[in-house]
């Protein structure tokens, strides 16, 4: 069945493209959208550029019958959605040949990742068949519960906010359908896993385990209750997020494990290394004379263990650093002993480190799992975590705010040079 938005009877409210407005002024550009909203509209339109508004509640447009009334269909045709981008960025792809790209911007919150998913399971629906088509379409949705376990984090404005940005490029054959993928990732947070502001929590993946390993991987993590651990303390004691189930998200995430083709062996060692994380977090250090020394040396033996290596050379690396002194045309390598804020600094170091890692082994094993040769165009979707400003701003959110503004400049420009030339 077929079905066209003509014959569905809809309300009108306010204008759906906002060129449309008799007078444009911030103030008609906002009553516009208000009203809009009010009356359960979150998309409008501003000539090509589509305006999304996070509704924070699920929206009854998303289904089929919807993918069915935008496929294929004019502008105009049917209200702004983020359908009718999609389908436009996949037609004009297959009709001018030509790869395409959507950029997604907006302050954290506002819905960028959401409309990413649509937009990825909308193009996923609308394009070809086949066995292997269908694999690269799972990875491709799937990506998103592993990566976004491992690279979001809830803060004080989103849940499920994403503190890596990323580029996922789906690489179609002649024929349109789906042949492979690449994603692209930029900037991950790596300082939420030793510190975070008040109010939020470390990466989901910390207390996803903690929350819904089986009682075996409990004891082979030697995982304990969530407040148990320093490095998922900062934001405070209250774990839990509303609308979030931990532990059912554990399954998934494991579930996309599989689907990505990590074996299980990796799934252990990926696990192992991630509550080794946790561990090293409570390994605190005295001062003895100016040289730090392990206080809890007990704290060793968990993060040792599943990191694979001797407790007595973990316990060197956190306390003294190698040093290479050239002198006189000779060069020796020295140990030189750290204080407690050094090591400090060498434990957080560490932690960041592995983490950043594990997460780079994870997009890796997406892009292994959807690789192809066979390329003629590509789409792709640029989803950035938004700008904020933060009580204390780290390093890469002070990247992103940069970015941010570039992009901005970019798109002024593109919509500047469009309008003249049009
Ligand atoms: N179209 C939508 N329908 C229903 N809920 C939505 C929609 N868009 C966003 N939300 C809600 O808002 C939350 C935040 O959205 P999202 O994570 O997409 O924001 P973001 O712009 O990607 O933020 P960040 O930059 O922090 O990653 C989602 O977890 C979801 O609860």
């Amino acid at each position: 069945m077929v079905y066209h938005w003509q014959t569905q009877n809809v309300k009108l409210s306010g204008v759906d493209d906002m060129v449309l407005l008799p007078k444009i002024s911030e103030d008609a550009i906002v009553d516009n959208l208000k009203k809009r909203y009010m009356d359960d509209y979150i998309f409008t339109c501003i000539g090509p550029v589509l305006v999304s508004v996070n509704p924070f509640k699920q929206m009854p447009y998303f289904g089929e019958k919807e993918i069915q009334l935008y496929q294929g269909a004019a502008p105009y045709e049917n209200p702004p959605h983020v359908y009718a981008v999609a389908d436009e960025m996949y037609r004009n792809m297959m009709i001018d040949n030509e790869s395409q790209c959507v950029i997604i911007s907006g302050e954290s919150g506002a819905g960028k990742t959401v409309a990413a998913k649509y937009i990825m399971s909308y193009i996923s629906r609308v394009s070809g068949g086949g066995t292997r088509v269908q694999h690269i379409k799972d990875v491709i949705l799937e990506s998103n519960p592993l990566l976004e376990a491992f690279g979001n984090a809830k803060t004080v404005r989103n849940n499920n906010s994403s503190r890596f940005g990323k580029y996922v490029e789906i690489q179609f054959g002649s024929g349109g359908q789906p042949e492979g993928g690449k994603v692209s990732n930029f900037l991950l947070e790596k300082s939420r896993v030793v510190s975070q502001n008040k109010g939020e929590r470390n990466f989901h993946i910390f207390y996803q385990i903690c929350t819904g390993a089986t009682a075996e991987m409990k004891q082979n993590l030697g995982i304990a209750d969530l407040d148990y651990y320093k490095y998922l303390c900062f934001g405070g004691n209250n774990h839990r997020v509303d609308g979030t189930n931990d532990a059912h998200d554990f399954q998934e995430t494991l579930q996309a494990m599989s689907v990505m083709r990590i074996s299980k062996t990796d799934q252990d060692n990926i696990l192992k290394l991630t509550a080794g994380v946790l561990h090293l977090g409570n390994v605190s250090f005295k001062e003895s004379g100016n040289n730090a020394v392990v206080e809890n040396q007990e704290a060793l033996q968990f993060p040792a263990y599943l990191f694979d290596i001797d407790i007595a050379q973990l316990n060197a690396k956190l306390t003294s650093r190698l040093f290479d002194s050239k002198w006189g045309g000779k060069s020796d390598k020295i140990d030189v002993n750290l204080n407690k804020e050094q090591a400090l600094y060498a434990r957080n170091a560490l932690a960041k480190g592995i983490y950043t890692r594990i997460f780079d082994y994870l997009v890796q094993s997406v892009n292994n799992a959807m690789v192809t040769n066979i390329v003629s165009n590509n789409t792709g979707i640029l989803d950035i975590y938004g700008f904020e400003i933060f009580e204390s701003n780290g390093f890469e959110q002070f990247c992103i705010n940069f970015v941010n503004e570039k992009l901005q400049q970019i798109f002024i420009e593109l919509t500047l040079k469009a309008e003249q030339s049009g």
